[in-house]
């Protein structure tokens, strides 16, 4: 061994143990390819009110790739609207890894879910009026901060979306989070391979990603933001597509994908969008859709008008329709974003 082993001893002896300072047996709340979460509580503290903490032990043993990444990228930042390490627990013996955070009561994914399954059984459960509007803007603050430390999200969704819950002294803050999945292919053109049940949804990619393009950019994430703006004001997925089954393909090209994308959007033109030639599935998308012909009367704001009455002329739609830009030279910074 390369250390002393007194000295091993001692640094043993002085580690505080996960399951000392935490008390999470049975306490499981969330189980994926990342890992499985606990929701705790310090051992120390005897009041119940102090705020619950969650507890995630990193899949596998030892230091792997992805517990690396994730902890040497989450210890450099710090943003109220960005998930924060609170602490890493090492535990030598059985080379387990625990990441400790603030546990997050809500996410978006649940809370769009059950309101509209609320407003289907017609119960008032409404959303408070400005309640779209300061999402939206926590998500482009915390996304601002990451992109302005080059920091890409990459797989932007609902259910990445935290809120904080009545308990919390922060109490409806947004935390951005990533949990998992999509987080082990750093390049989107990995084949997807079921590792795990959950099937990954196309709903929030770029159409750009769709169409093979190599790497990730911010754009990628303003579009995914756009998306998730869109289902705050309608509870429904803006670019909901049905999936296949078994996504095999290694292929990004998701056919059925783009093709609701267009049915929302309207077909892009040369003129929308100057680079989509150059695009590595261009000749896939000529295959299938031609000319785009069929599409020629969709558009956003009809769509947006016809289903759920928003003026094409309102502030909200002008932003939606800039993230949602075909083109992604053409979408908006964060911070251009916040300032609309
Ligand atoms: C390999 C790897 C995996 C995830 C990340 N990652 N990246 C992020 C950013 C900063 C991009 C939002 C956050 C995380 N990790 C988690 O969110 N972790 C989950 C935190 N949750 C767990 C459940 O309780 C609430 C906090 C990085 C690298």
């Amino acid at each position: 061994a390369w250390m002393d082993a007194d000295f091993r001893r001692q640094l043993s002896a002085q580690r505080e143990r996960v399951e000392d300072a935490f008390e999470f047996e049975g306490r499981k709340v969330g189980r994926g390819s990342y890992g499985q979460v606990f929701k705790t509580k310090p051992r120390s503290c005897a009041d119940a009110s102090a705020g619950d903490y969650a507890l995630k032990q990193i899949e596998g043993s030892g230091l792997s790739m992805s517990a690396c990444r994730e902890i040497a990228l989450l210890r450099e930042l710090k943003h109220p609207n960005v998930i924060s390490l609170k602490q890493v627990y090492l535990a030598h013996e059985t080379r387990q890894i625990w990441l400790l955070f603030d546990y997050a009561e809500h996410d978006l994914w649940r809370m769009i879910n059950f309101h509209a399954s609320a407003k289907k059984c017609n119960s008032q459960v409404s959303l408070p009026p400005n309640f779209t509007k300061s999402i939206m803007h926590q998500i482009l603050c915390g996304i601002h901060y990451l992109h302005s430390n080059w920091v890409l999200h990459r797989d932007l969704k609902p259910a990445n979306i935290l809120v904080m819950g009545a308990t919390s002294p922060e109490r409806g803050r947004v935390k951005i989070a990533d949990l998992g999945l999509a987080r082990l292919f750093h390049q989107p053109l990995t084949p997807l391979t079921e590792i795990d049940p959950v099937v990954v949804t196309f709903w929030y990619r770029a159409p750009e990603l769709l169409l093979g393009a190599r790497h990730y950019t911010k754009a990628i994430d303003l579009w995914a933001i756009g998306c998730i703006m869109a289902e705050l004001i309608t509870d429904k997925p803006l670019f909901y597509c049905k999936q296949e089954e078994d996504i095999k393909t290694s292929s990004p090209y998701n056919r059925d994908q783009l093709e609701r994308i267009f049915s929302v959007m309207g077909f892009p033109s040369q003129q929308d969008w100057r680079d989509l030639p150059h695009l590595p599935k261009y000749g896939d998308l000529v295959r299938n859709f031609g000319t785009g012909q069929q599409y020629a009367r969709f558009s956003l704001g009809r769509h947006m008008s016809r289903s759920f009455g928003m003026s094409e002329t309102s502030s909200e739609f002008r932003l939606l329709s800039r993230l949602l830009a075909m083109d992604p030279l053409r979408r908006p910074s964060a911070r251009e974003a916040l300032e609309d």
